[in-house]
């Protein structure tokens, strides 16, 4: 018996291919189902033909990154115009101005302040997180979109270096005395530490950071970059976003947060996950 395309079969192509089928799948589907495989193929190329076929979903890019190429020094994202101060090709380095105003600053400090502890770090050879001289900060975790001033500034990171909100882990604060201070560290979770395949069954590696400095320190305080002798200096409002494609040293995402010398230093830092971070 020869076969032909029938109508019921453009139908049920339709709707597979509304669920977000592939070509290649639907032609093995309709094999296993008895169709001919030229049949098949007929049906599948009618319908390309037809335009069914969904344009091809602008992809995720394999990394955080805002939109600068063409060299502007200001970036719209939609609530607000954000200034890039300075770029660095390798290390991924950019430091933005105008990132948050004063009140966004004061209001995340004051929400923080009444839930900080002392930092941790990962635990090198025991599940979860210990206390650790090179990180002498207090800290704490919002929630993702806790509250509304969180809300609007995970979005605006969002389409600052067009990444999904879902990819972020909630934003950490952290606050500095004078003498505190994060020694040199990578963000990216070390393959070596026993605790992490656990971590990254939570939306899998960290490819970017976003360091929010929420006061002005008197003295002290830079995010420095050791690798290329780069200090980033904490002014309110600013940040410095860095972004790794691989959790390795050759990225040169090397970084710590100096001592603080006079005054005090608050930041947020939003780490922005390979996969959706729940
Ligand atoms: O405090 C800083 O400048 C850096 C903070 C930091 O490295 C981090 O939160 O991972
Ligand atoms: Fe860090």
């Amino acid at each position: 018996m020869t076969q032909y395309v029938t109508p019921d079969l453009r139908r049920w192509i339709k709707e597979q291919l509304a669920a977000g089928q592939s070509a290649a799948d639907l032609v093995l589907s309709m094999t296993g189902a008895g169709w001919e495989q030229k049949v098949a193929v007929q049906a599948v190329a009618q319908a390309k033909l037809d335009g069914w076929f969904k344009k091809d979903a602008p992809k995720q890019p394999a990394l955080p990154e805002p939109n600068i190429e063409d060299g502007r020094c200001e970036i719209d994202v939609g609530d607000r115009v954000i200034q890039v101060l300075s770029t660095v090709q390798h290390p991924r380095v950019v430091v933005f101005g105008n990132l948050l105003d004063r009140q966004e600053c004061e209001t995340i400090i004051e929400a923080a302040r009444p839930r900080m502890e002392r930092s941790e770090t990962v635990a090198e050879a025991k599940d979860g997180s210990e206390v650790n001289a090179a990180r002498t900060s207090r800290g704490m975790f919002f929630e993702r979109g806790e509250n509304e001033v969180i809300a609007r500034v995970e979005a605006r990171i969002a389409r600052l270096v067009n990444w999904p909100v879902e990819n972020g882990e909630g934003l950490q604060v952290l606050n500095y005395q004078p003498g505190a201070e994060y020694q040199p560290h990578y963000d990216y979770f070390d393959a070596k530490h026993v605790s992490t395949p656990s971590i990254l069954k939570r939306g899998g590696q960290r490819l970017g950071t976003l360091v929010m400095y929420l006061n002005t320190p008197k003295r002290g305080g830079a995010t420095t970059f050791p690798d290329i002798r780069m200090a980033v200096q904490p002014i309110q409002g600013q940040a410095v976003f860095f972004s790794y494609d691989k959790p390795d040293p050759s990225t040169m995402t090397l970084h710590g947060g100096a001592p603080v010398l006079e005054g005090e230093k608050w930041v947020a830092t939003k780490w922005l996950r390979q996969g959706r971070f729940e």
